[in-house]
Order: structure tokens, then C-alpha cells, then sequence
């Protein structure tokens, strides 16, 4: 088990305050404030479609809210210029649902991606990064000549892991990395965010389905109700805290979902088909 980090150690590098997110008529994101740490893992659960990636995307200004501000290391996402924006993405790392790698490059080419593109180091110096890196998130060298399409989706998700560390990044967001993966290669992407918090302060966000993850990864879990769900100005956030408290918690909407259990859902899903 790594050492958790308590919250009000250290200032927040990312501060969310009152987003609001709406599609249309439709509103996602109601009234969502979150100081996070720098250095801390959080877990974002919740429910499909309850917005997790949504505020993900926020979080990175891929998505622009409503209302409401997101002020990253001192900065408002929202309000800086596109070019300020790219020179902060660099800082963070993601791995969004499926790999995403490219497809006509070799794994190496895609690991190399990111440093090619961003820093001047001599070809050898990159090459010998990338090996390192393939190596740190256990996949041999000889798969640099290969394409995606001939890696399983578990070697995929790894490859992906390894090109968005490639340049360190301060904030590392993890939008369902384990998501169709067997147990096992489930277990090696939890222990490869764990080691990548342990070899230097990184800050991770995980937005997961999968409780063993949240449980196993984070220092602190958030959990978000569907906004079209509430009742009255019920807050957003049903859970807010340590995971081994999640069990403890007193609201039957997040010992439903942590234990997996329908309750009234399939009831309410008949309803609203009704209506
Ligand atoms: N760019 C967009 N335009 C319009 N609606 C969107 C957009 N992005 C997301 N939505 C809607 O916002 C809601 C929340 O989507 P989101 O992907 O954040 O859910 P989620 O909690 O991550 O779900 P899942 O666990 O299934 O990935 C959904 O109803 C989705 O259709």
C-alpha cells in the first residue's frame, strides 16, 4: 500500500470552483467545487453518464463550462489564449478510453511522439527513452518495430501509459484505464499508477467503473451523481473522502454503486421508458 496523501498537505494545483456543464437543455455538471492537492490520486466513480468524463475534459479545458472556473497551478484554463493553453497541456498526461495510439506508427514512433514533438533531444537520447519507458510499464523492446493493430488492448493501454509519461507530466488524467481488461492486466495498470506516483509526485486523476482500482489507487474518491437524478439543490457529490470510508457511508445511493447493487434503478428505468 503507498503512502496516502492527506488532503491540506500541500496547496491545490488544480482548484475547481461552482462548474457548471450543460449540453442543450441538458445539464451535466451542477455546482461542482474540488480543490485537489498537488501530488494526491483521486478517484472519480459514478454511474455512466454521470458526467465523469465531462468534468475530466474541464479539467483540461478540452471542454469549456457553463459557468464556473478551473484554475490550474494559478491559472484560468478558461480564460488563457490558445497558445498559453497547448504550453499547459504539456504538462499534463493522459490516457483516454482506448489507447488512442496511432495507428499507421510503430509503438516506438508513438512513444517517441510526444518528445519529438516538444523537446530537442537528439534522436539517440529519445531512443533510448522510449526503451526505458516501454520498459517501466513492462513491454519489451522488440515491439517498437510493431503496429497497434498487432498489440492486445492490454499491451495497447500500456503503450498508451508510456507515451503520455514520456514528458513527465505534473498531472496525469486516467479516464477508465482499466476498462476491458482481464483481472490481471486490470491489477498491472493499477500498479503502474501507484509506481508512477511513487517515483515522483505526480498528480493522477482516475475516473473508473471499476472499485478494485479506486480502492487500490486513490487517496481520495469522488463521486458523482447523474445531475438529471437530483432532487431539489441536492449536491452533485454524494462521497467525498478516504475509500476505505466508502463503505461507511450513509447514503444508500453510493453503497448501491460501490456494491454493485440495482436497488430501485430497474423500476425508475421503467418508469422513465413509460413516461
Ligand atoms: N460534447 C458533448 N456534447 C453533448 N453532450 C455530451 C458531450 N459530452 C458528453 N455529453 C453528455 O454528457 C453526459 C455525461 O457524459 P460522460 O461521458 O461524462 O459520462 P460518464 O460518467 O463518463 O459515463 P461513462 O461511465 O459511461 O463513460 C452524457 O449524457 C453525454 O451524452
Amino acid at each position: 500500500m503507498h503512502a496516502r496523501l492527506e488532503e491540506g498537505n500541500a496547496e491545490p494545483i488544480l482548484d475547481v470552483d461552482s462548474l457548471h456543464v450543460q449540453f442543450g437543455a441538458q445539464t451535466v455538471l451542477r455546482d461542482i467545487s474540488i480543490k485537489i492537492p498537488r501530488g494526491q490520486t483521486l478517484a472519480i466513480i459514478g454511474e455512466s453518464g454521470c458526467g465523469k468524463t465531462v468534468l475530466l475534459k474541464t479539467l483540461i479545458a478540452l471542454i469549456k463550462p457553463t459557468e464556473g472556473t478551473v484554475v490550474f497551478d494559478g491559472q484560468n484554463l478558461h480564460k488563457i489564449s490558445e497558445r498559453e493553453l497547448t504550453k499547459q497541456r504539456i504538462r499534463y498526461g493522459f490516457v483516454f478510453q482506448g489507447a488512442a495510439l496511432f495507428d499507421s506508427m510503430t509503438i516506438g514512433q508513438n512513444v517517441a511522439f510526444p518528445l519529438k514533438q516538444h523537446t530537442s533531444k537528439p534522436i539517440e537520447e529519445i531512443r533510448e527513452i522510449v526503451f526505458n519507458l516501454l520498459a517501466d510499464v513492462g513491454l519489451p523492446d522488440s515491439i517498437v518495430w510493431k503496429k497497434p493493430a498487432e498489440l492486445s488492448g492490454g499491451m495497447q493501454k500500456r503503450v498508451g501509459l508510456a507515451r503520455s509519461l514520456a514528458l513527465k507530466p505534473e498531472v496525469m488524467l486516467y479516464d477508465e484505464p482499466t476498462t476491458g481488461l482481464d483481472p490481471i492486466m486490470s491489477d498491472v495498470i493499477n500498479e503502474l499508477v501507484l509506481r508512477t506516483r511513487s517515483r515522483y509526485p505526480v498528480t493522477s486523476i482516475v475516473v473508473t467503473h471499476d472499485m478494485r482500482t479506486a480502492r487500490k489507487t486513490a487517496d481520495r474518491v469522488i463521486m458523482l451523481y447523474p445531475a438529471s437524478r437530483l432532487k431539489g439543490d441536492e449536491p452533485q457529490i454524494l462521497y467525498d473522502g478516504p475509500p476505505e470510508g466508502l463503505d461507511d457511508c450513509q447514503d444508500r445511493r453510493v453503497t448501491q454503486f460501490i456494491h454493485g447493487e440495482a436497488g430501485e434503478r430497474l423500476m425508475e428505468m421503467r418508469e422513465a421508458a413509460r413516461a
